[in-house]
């Protein structure tokens, strides 16, 4: 029999990884992972830790905003480059922490590219190590845009590291990078463009309050050119030039937030019969790929639950109980929300307004306006709206969806009578603090 160095080794040291590998280690299995850039990953480092410090002047401005004649006065204004150092300050420790964790539990960590030779194998930096099972959690990376002048564009990780917040600043994209960071640019002071390639924007998300959104970013001063088509970036003496098929826009910074591609790739899958689609890796519903001793996690899967941190740490945490021996079912996912931190976010959770709208017989739709809520008086709170969906046979709640300043609380707050299946009886017996948001959102059901 083979004996191999690890029982288990990841590739890649992101929330795909360490939440699961951190108790795996813990359970006495010998658990190794390489990792070719920041320990954590994304999330921590270069997505949803990172950005959400530089939101949050945002949400205080607008409550500032809001509030403002109602016994404060004022502006908040925007520091940008200490805004910047704030984040960094916060989140630098990160990876050092993520680390600690996983060599508290024994877990070896290796710095460098991993390649596969064999199903059991991984080179680094021309070092083998082998395992008896590998898992791949190697993340998305941005899609590069392929124009003429490609390489004037940045990328978020770029955008988030910016020591001056640019005067003119083009968004190519139309997803959760290009309006979040729309939003934080416009209130960091930027004259913004965001060229949509369509056109709706968060075609995920309920197109009503997408388009709420987006009106009032245009009264903030945003631009959204819609349906264009980005042909060519220029360089000229002081500034870029965007060309498109509609007209041209001055720039002094490109941000590309077209999407992300998955980290497949250099990692010499082919040659083992790892099969990928350009979404990702294939995996069954055992998350084991076409190989039977290599497995995948978090954003590089090709699944159709979205590719966020929540989904990544509950497929790192179902493979560790997988390889514990604590299930061997296949993996179950939950009702997963969806959030875009704009401002106001839009927030879901469950079945989607077009569901319910093409199954009219079997679910109710309720729509509450914000201003129907007393507790959103206290922050002057005017702009937003709720769709309730309730499954007509049984009353239970199914869906919910949110345009406000505090849509994802709300969501948060609605998201176990939707999981859990709540009957009116287990409603009542929820006894919310108050006043508070979490109160008032319970209240509409
Ligand atoms: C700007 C931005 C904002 C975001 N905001 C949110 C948010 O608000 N909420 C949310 O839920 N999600 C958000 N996300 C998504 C979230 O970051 C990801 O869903 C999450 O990080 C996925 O974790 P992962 O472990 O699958 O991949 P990652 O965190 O990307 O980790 C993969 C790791 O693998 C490493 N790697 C790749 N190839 C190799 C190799 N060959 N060898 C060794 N290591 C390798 C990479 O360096 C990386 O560290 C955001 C993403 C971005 C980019
Ligand atoms: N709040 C959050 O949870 C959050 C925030 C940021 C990022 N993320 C995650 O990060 C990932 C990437 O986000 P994203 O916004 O880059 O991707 P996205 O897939 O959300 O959006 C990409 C957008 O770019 C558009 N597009 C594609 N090609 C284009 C082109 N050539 N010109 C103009 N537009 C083009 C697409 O139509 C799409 O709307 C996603 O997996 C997302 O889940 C999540």
């Amino acid at each position: 029999m083979m004996t191999y160095q690890f029982d288990v080794l990841y590739l890649g040291s992101g929330h795909g990884t360490f939440d699961g590998a951190i108790p795996l280690a813990a359970k006495g299995l010998r658990v190794g992972v390489i990792e070719a850039n920041k320990i954590g990953g994304t999330c921590p480092n270069y997505g949803c830790n990172a950005k959400i410090l530089l939101d949050a002047p945002v949400q205080l401005q607008r409550e500032f905003e809001r509030l403002n004649g109602h016994g404060i006065s004022g502006q908040v204004q925007i520091d940008w480059a200490a805004d910047v150092k704030h984040k960094d300050m916060v989140i630098q420790d990160l990876p050092a922490m993520i680390a600690g964790g996983l060599r508290e539990q024994g877990v070896e960590i290796i710095h460098g590219h991993g390649r596969f030779v064999d199903a059991h194998t991984v080179t680094v930096d021309g070092k083998e190590y082998t395992a008896e099972k590998i898992v791949i959690a190697t993340g998305l990376r941005p899609k590069p845009l392929t124009i003429e002048g490609q390489a004037y564009v940045h990328d978020s990780t770029d955008f988030m590291a910016l020591d001056h917040m640019p005067d003119k600043l083009v968004i190519i994209g139309s997803g959760y990078i290009a309006l979040e960071f729309a939003t934080i640019a416009n209130a960091a002071g930027a004259q913004v463009t965001v060229l949509f390639n369509h056109e709706a924007g968060l075609k995920q998300f309920h197109q009503p309050y997408v388009e709420l959104v987006l009106s009032d970013l245009i009264q903030r001063g945003v631009t959204i050119v819609r349906d264009v088509k980005t042909q060519a970036i220029q360089s000229q003496a002081d500034h870029l030039i965007v060309v498109t098929n509609q007209s041209t826009y001055a720039a002094d910074w490109i941000l590309n937030a077209t999407g992300r591609i998955p980290n497949t790739d250099e990692l010499g899958l082919a040659a083992i019969g790892v099969q990928t689609t350009e979404q990702g890796i294939v995996v069954n519903d055992h998350l084991q790929t076409t190989v039977a001793n290599i497995y995948a996690s978090g954003d590089v899967l090709d699944k159709k639950q979205p590719k966020l941190t929540p989904t990544a740490i509950f497929e790192s945490l179902y493979l560790m109980r997988q390889f514990a021996g604590m299930t061997d079912q296949a993996i179950d996912y939950p009702v997963i929300p969806t959030v875009v931190f704009t401002s106001p976010r839009i927030a879901q959770a469950g079945i989607s307004v077009s569901e319910a709208q093409a199954m009219p017989t079997k679910y109710e739709i309720k729509r509450n306006k914000i201003s129907d809520s007393w507790y959103r008086q206290v922050t002057q709170e005017t702009v937003g709206e709720s769709t309730l969906i309730f499954d007509r046979e049984s009353g239970h709640l199914v869906g919910a969806i949110e345009v406000s300043a505090q849509a994802d609380d709300v969501i948060n707050t609605l998201l176990p009578a939707i999981e859990f299946d709540y009957t009116a009886e287990q409603l009542n017996r929820l006894v919310p603090l108050f006043p508070s948001i979490t109160s008032d959102a319970l209240g509409m059901l």
